[in-house]
Formats: structure tokens, sequence, C-alpha cells
């Protein structure tokens, strides 16, 4: 069976193509500027050279037609027929309280998924896209979506809920949901498997630190807490946003600097985080290439992050009573051996150790980087929230076979 998975932006549409019979990946491949003038299609085949093209493409409809023109291409394609692709799984972000699990898409899925439009603005108008260019491109495929809020539905009131009037959790649903917990569910799962033990045992914290960030508190094997709140604007310092910040600094700002709902909201969302305190980049490797080069502001954006970070896992250890394991992941957790230091080298206290030369060693593998001795094992997984989404999807497209 091969499936197609599929991650939908307002802007982009990521690609892989897998065969299940191995979970090897015969392809992948990405979309950018999806709407704008000039296009752009990077295709990788397993096997073959990757290829690059610009044209333009207009919405989502057009580039799942590329994708399956690039996926049959007597070139640079991998497949026979786009009849080959059994199913497409779909990243969702945002699934409210109502989807606890990956479903097949249905009529009532969708309108579901519409219903929670008001609650990821950015993210789930683009899933929906991505799902109705199927449709049109691959008529009668099923479809399956995974919700980066579902691992987090296990969470106790006690975490999701904000200390705010009950009745706008009643009428608006307004809560902690939770984010990229493909991500935090595939990656605590691996750790345990690589320690040996059995994850229902571990009083676990995984960070999923990319271009988006969140930390989680895993217990009895379950989402205990997490940093994203109601939208994945809450917690960590990221790339371009906030994270934590007293919320009476919206409406003050919004009075002095004569702000729209809109404009405060792209403020805390694109043009804060690294970007805005190291005035260089959203990007970490640039941030850490100014601070080795004396820069000061970069040097700052760098401790503020990592400052951050480290009060997230306290937080979450002091919430579990207790921590066994603490897992880096994404492009930050996995590739950036100064980050993980600075969080490690201040948490040294409740028995965290790292070994620097395991730390510093570049790899692709699970592994661990903590000394033999250090209380609270550490540990490099790379996510991989893709494959989790085609195991989802090839369960599910069976099972209603
Ligand atoms: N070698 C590296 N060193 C430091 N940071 C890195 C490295 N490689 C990637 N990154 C960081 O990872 C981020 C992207 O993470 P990723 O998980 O791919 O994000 P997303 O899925 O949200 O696009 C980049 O913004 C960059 O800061
Ligand atoms: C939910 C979220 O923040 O996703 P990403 O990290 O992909 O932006
Ligand atoms: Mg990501």
């Amino acid at each position: 069976m091969k499936v197609l998975v599929i991650n939908a932006g307002s802007s982009s549409l990521k690609y892989q193509l897998y065969d299940m019979t191995n979970e090897g990946v015969l392809a992948s491949g990405r979309v950018e500027r999806i709407g704008m003038d000039s296009s752009i299609v990077t295709h990788e085949p397993a096997d073959k050279p990757e290829v690059r093209d610009v044209s333009e493409i207009l919405d989502h409809v057009t580039a799942v037609k590329r994708v399956i023109d690039m996926l049959t291409h007597s070139e640079h394609g991998v497949l026979g027929a786009m009849t080959e692709i059994d199913a497409v799984g779909h990243r969702v972000v945002h699934g409210g309280e109502v989807f606890k699990g990956s479903v097949l898409v249905t009529q009532e899925v969708k309108l579901e998924i519409k219903k929670l439009f008001d609650l990821a603005p950015l993210h789930n108008p683009a899933h929906m896209m991505g799902i109705t260019a199927v449709e049109a491109n691959m008529p009668g495929v099923p479809q399956v979506v995974v919700f980066d809020t579902a691992f987090h539905q296990t969470m106790p009131a006690t975490s999701y809920l904000y200390p705010i009037p009950k009745v706008l959790y009643r009428r608006h649903k307004i809560r902690r949901y939770g984010f990229h917990g493909t991500s935090h569910s595939y990656v605590s799962d691996n750790a345990a498997r690589l320690l040996g033990l059995p994850l229902e045992s571990l009083k676990m914290v995984t960070c999923h630190i990319g271009n988006g960030a969140s930390c989680a508190a895993i217990l009895d094997g379950k989402s205990f807490d997490t940093s994203m709140g109601m939208t994945p604007l809450e917690g960590l310092m990221m790339g371009t946003r906030s994270g934590d910040i007293d919320p009476a600094i919206v409406p003050f700002v919004m009075n002095k600097e004569e702000l729209t709902l809109n404009e405060v909201n792209s403020m805390l969302n694109k043009h804060s985080g690294m970007l805005a305190i190291s005035g260089i980049s959203s990007d970490m490797r640039e941030v850490t290439e100014a601070m080795t080069g004396g820069d000061e502001n970069a040097k700052l954006a760098f401790d503020m992050y990592t400052y951050r970070l480290r009060k997230y896992i306290g937080a979450y250890a002091a919430a579990m009573n207790g921590l066994d394991v603490l897992v880096f992941t994404a492009g930050v957790g996995e590739n950036a051996p100064d980050v993980r230091a600075a969080v490690c080298d201040g948490i040294t206290f409740f028995g965290v150790e790292l070994d620097h030369e395991l730390n510093a060693r570049r790899s692709k593998e699970a592994r661990v980087i903590s000394t033999p001795g250090s209380r609270v094992k550490v540990l490099v997984v790379p996510t991989n929230e893709e494959l989790l989404i085609a195991r989802d999807t090839y369960a599910i497209v069976n099972e209603t076979k």
C-alpha cells in the first residue's frame, strides 16, 4: 500500500510518499510560494537527483496536481500512475475537543474542521485547501486527518483550563489544546524504546524545538501538560513567536501604538521571538553564528531562548514530581548541541548530567547524550511526524476496508 502524506500550509505544501510494506520513503518534496508569481517545486525522489521547478502555482488544487505530475513523471517520477496511491494522510493542526485521534475524512469531519477555523486561522483553512485539492485531483481516494492536538487530549482540567471566567470555556471552548502532539507522541515512544523501559513508567519532558517550539510533560505515557495553549503562540520563545508574555501587554500596546487586532497578532506571531531580540534572524543557525562572532543581541536572544526552555523543564519536573527522561527533537533540538548544552548545564541540580562529547557528535540516529551516571537520561530523538501520519492513515484505511 502506498500512502501520500501532506502537510499543507497557507502558501506551502510539503509531501512524502511512503511504501507501507517497508515504511520506505519513495519521494518527498515541497511546493513553496503558492499563490505568488514564482512558485517553487522541489521534488526529491529516493534514488534519483533532486529536481526544482519554478512556475506559477495559483492555488492548492494546482499544487497537488503538480505533486502528482512529479510523482508520475517519466524521468523524475517514482510511480507508474496516480492510481498507485492508495490513501492520503494530512497533518491538521487544530482538532479542538472533538478529535481525540486520527479519523477518515467524511463530510461531517470536514464540517468539524471548518468549525475550528476560528481557533487556528493560520493553519486549518490551509489544511482544508489541501483536503479539497486532493478530492479534486484524486477522486475516491480515502483521506485521513491526523491532528496536532489529539495527543494532548489526555491533559487533566488542571492543565488545560485557564483561570478566566468559565463561561468563556463553555461558549467559545477557550482552553489549552497544545500542538506538535504527533511529534511529542512519536519521540516519547521512541525514547522509551531506546532506553528499553516501558513508557508508562517514565516521567518525561519532550522539547520539540523547531520554528514553532513546545515542551510536553509526559506522565504514564500520556500528555499531562504542554506549553502551547489555545493557539501555537503560548509557551516557549520561538523563531518569530513571542511565547509567554503578560497578557496586559496586548491592550497596552494596541492603545499606545494604535495597532489593530490583526497588527498586534502579527507582531506576536511573526515579528517577535528570536527574530525580534537578535534583530538578525529567526533561524538558530544564523543567531548562533552571529553570537560566536561577538554580536551581543544574538547572545541575548540565545540566552533568553535557553533560559525560557529551562524554566519550562523545571516547571514540568515539579508538576510531575520528578523527571526521568529529557528529550530534544525538531530542527533546533536535533541539530544544535550548544542549545542542548546551555539548557542541560543549567539544570544539573536535579540530576541532569550531559556528556559533552556525545552531545557534540553529529548523527541522524536517536541517541542518549547524558553520562552513564546521570539520574535524568537526556536523549536526542529525531522526530518523524510524517511517518506517524502515514502509519495512522494506513491503519485507519485498512480498518475501514
Ligand atoms: N544545524 C542547525 N543548528 C541550529 N539550528 C538549526 C540547525 N538546523 C536547523 N536548525 C533550526 O531548525 C529550525 C527549523 O526547524 P524545523 O523543525 O524544521 O521547523 P518547522 O517544521 O517548524 O519548519 C530552523 O529555523 C533552524 O533555526
Ligand atoms: C503548531 C505549530 O506551531 O506548528 P509549526 O511548528 O509547524 O509552525
Ligand atoms: Mg515542524
